[in-house]
């Protein structure tokens, strides 16, 4: 029995699970069933965590080695009663797992559960599953007995803003000789979930593939397995249906959408294993979550050992799935995950299978991917920057927004484009493909009809830092460096004669007055090849970081800095004035038209110049002028 045998004490739920917990209790979500998944998920977690944790403690196990999952309707009390012989919970877990939710994002998850009008995908992606029952039951009793420990601790809340922890009485301790039963009070408008044929149709569709047996008791007290409990992994193919596999997903991944691909195969050989993986339709929940994890799951023969092996490289984290392997020990510790070569091995093929996997979706089902490229892309471009062995690969599948085209292309379409005499692959950074097309940096681009690549995913400004080709082709910023346009023809060449840069002694002097005048607020001011109707536009040294880059990194204080190269084009009419300017000893307008041209270039860039009040007094003055020479 209990040592602690006090009274109930009383606890306040943390801040977001009170307010999550509101939201569950004054559902107005159709779909409740979700509920029954929810806490069959977190009974087979626990009967998962007490084999893996047998194996070194054989002795847990001790007279309860069937491990099961119970459901129990009883009409009379109107209670649901879910009951698992799994790990079971101490008085302390109880506080930490049912009072509190310990993922990072969860306030961002509560706006997106507010905001969604269907709102229940986003319930089991983020692990909010317990507290789901609420949406069915008006009070929850959770009796816990902890393998290994000789203590039974009752919790139970009616929602609200607390709950309560007692040790269990010694009836409740006896019916629960280890693990948990959850029983819910059901609500009046959730009486449906007393019925036996509901709860196996609920069962079938969400929770089939679980694998330990899930057992429904009927009101004489015999059970019957509602679920296959088969590992679907360990099937052939030939057997499987698409059904099949869908349901399997929804149960790994806890997702409701279709996968959008499916891998199912065996590897046999040196190392045996069977790989179900999935890439789904709709982004997971976590995706963004800073720890960039994976949840692909590792089993050793049909056990489960951890979803944290990280078996796929983080830029695959939206896949999910199984890999079930035959030989790999069963104790395995951290330490051998992540240096053991079997694992490394799995990782490694893994990783390409689901590339080449991709890139044969991409040729047979160009729209179906286009979708995934849409929903996983950005992610998927981490690769570019991290996985240097698997990049040209990654480059292929990587799709990309141009010029050229209002859908989006892939390199190898971009090559086949090239210009005469074009060896390179042209590209700008920014943060809105709009406001990328009307860069100036793209007129002599566009002039020769030479596509560009728009990147406006935050990952582009650190992929590109390295140098990258494909097919031998370099990739080249344009607004970095110098550029040579020049052996590309011109799309009107009758139109335009082709010109040099500008070399003439009135050039040069112009370009030393601007230099003059800003001072150190850029490194360099040069005649620019890239502009054929603006006056000016900001590049970044060819050994610099590329200018979006600097803006990002600046944004969050993490260096940045680097002073931009001015580029003007020496045919505009207002860089022309200030040859005028100079030769007439007009100083003033000479510094003021530099000014000016500089902070029209940060604007075209999409910034702020750096003094927006100096900014509007000198173009204000420069037109008064203006007026009144021209009066
Ligand atoms: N039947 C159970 N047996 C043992 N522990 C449980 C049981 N049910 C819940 N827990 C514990 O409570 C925690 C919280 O459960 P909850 O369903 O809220 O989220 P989760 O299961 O961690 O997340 P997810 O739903 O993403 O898997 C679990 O992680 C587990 O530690």
């Amino acid at each position: 029995m209990n040592g602690d045998t006090g009274s109930a004490q009383t606890h306040q739920f943390q801040a977001e699970v009170a307010e999550l917990l509101n939201l569950m209790v004054h559902s107005v979500y159709s779909e409740t069933d979700v509920f029954l998944r929810e806490l069959i998920s977190n009974a087979s977690d626990a009967c998962d965590k007490i084999r893996y944790e047998a194996i070194a403690r054989p002795e847990l196990l001790a007279g309860d080695d069937k491990l099961a999952i119970r459901l129990i309707p009883d009409s009379a009390a109107k209670t649901l009663t879910i009951a698992d012989n799994g790990i079971g919970m101490d008085r302390q877990e109880l506080i930490d797992n049912l009072g509190t939710v310990a993922r990072s994002g969860t306030k961002a998850f509560l706006q997106g559960l507010k905001d969604a009008k269907e709102g229940l995908g986003l319930i089991g992606q983020f692990g909010v599953g317990f507290y789901s029952a609420f949406m069915v039951a008006d009070r929850i009793e959770v009796v816990s007995h902890k393998a290994g420990t000789s203590e039974t601790w009752v919790w139970i809340s009616a929602g609200g803003a607390g709950y309560e922890v007692a040790a269990a009485s010694d009836e409740q301790a006896k019916a629960v000789p280890r693990g948990t039963r959850i029983v819910l009070h059901l609500k009046e408008d959730a009486a449906r979930y007393l019925q036996a044929f509901e709860l196996e149709r609920i069962v079938r569709a969400y929770s089939d593939h679980i694998l330990f047996p899930i057992e429904l008791v009927d009101d004489k007290g015999e059970a019957r397995q509602v679920n296959a409990a088969s590992a679907l992994w360990q099937r052939a193919k030939s057997e499987v249906t698409t059904e099949d596999y869908t349901q399997a997903y929804r149960s790994i991944a806890m997702a409701f959408d279709e996968p959008a691909l499916t891998l199912h195969y065996k590897v046999e050989g040196r190392q045996s294993y069977a790989v179900l993986l999935f890439v789904p339709t709709t982004p997971p929940f976590d995706l963004s979550d800073p720890a960039r994890k994976g949840r692909v799951k590792l089993y050793v023969r049909r056990v489960f050992i951890t979803d944290d092996a990280d078996l796929l490289p983080a830029y695959l984290r939206f896949v999910r799935g199984v890999v079930d392997s035959e030989d790999l020990p069963l104790n395995l510790s951290r330490e051998m995950l992540q240096n053991n070569p079997q694992v490394k091995q799995i990782r490694s093929g893994l990783a390409t299978r689901v590339l080449n996997e991709l890139e044969g979706l991409a040729t047979k089902d160009a729209d179906a991917f286009a979708k995934v490229w849409g929903a996983f892309g950005p992610i998927v471009k981490e690769g570019l920057y991290e996985d240097h062995e698997r990049r040209a690969q990654l480059l292929a599948l990587t799709r990309f927004s141009t010029t050229a085209s209002d859908t989006l292309r892939s390199l190898k379409e971009y090559v086949a484009d090239l210009k005469p005499n074009q060896t390179e692959i042209y590209y700008l950074v920014g943060d809105s493909i709009d406001r990328l097309k009307s860069n100036p940096k793209l007129e002599a681009a566009r002039a020769r009809g030479v596509e560009v690549l728009l990147l406006t995913d935050p990952i582009d400004a650190f992929w590109t830092m390295m140098p990258q080709e494909f097919e031998g082709k370099p990739l080249k910023s344009l607004s970095q460096g110098d550029l040579d346009f020049g052996l590309i023809p011109l799309l009107d060449e009758a139109g335009a004669k082709e010109e040099k840069p500008s070399s003439s002694d009135e050039d040069q002097a112009i370009l030393t007055a601007v230099k003059e005048a800003l001072g150190d607020q850029i490194s360099e001011v040069r005649a620019s090849q890239r502009l054929t109707e603006s006056a000016a536009c900001l590049v970044a040294s060819a050994q610099g970081r590329d200018r979006e880059l600097e803006r990002l990194l600046a944004r969050q204080n993490r260096g940045g800095g680097a002073k931009p190269i001015l580029e003007l084009n020496m045919k505009h009419e207002l860089v022309r004035m200030l040859a005028t300017a100079q030769s007439a000893g007009c100083g003033d307008d000479v510094k003021d038209i530099a000014a000016l041209l500089l902070d029209q270039a940060h604007i075209l860039d999409g910034e702020v110049p750096a003094d927006p009040a100096g900014f509007a007094k000198r173009l204000n003055a420069l037109i008064v002028r203006g007026f009144r020479a021209g009066a």
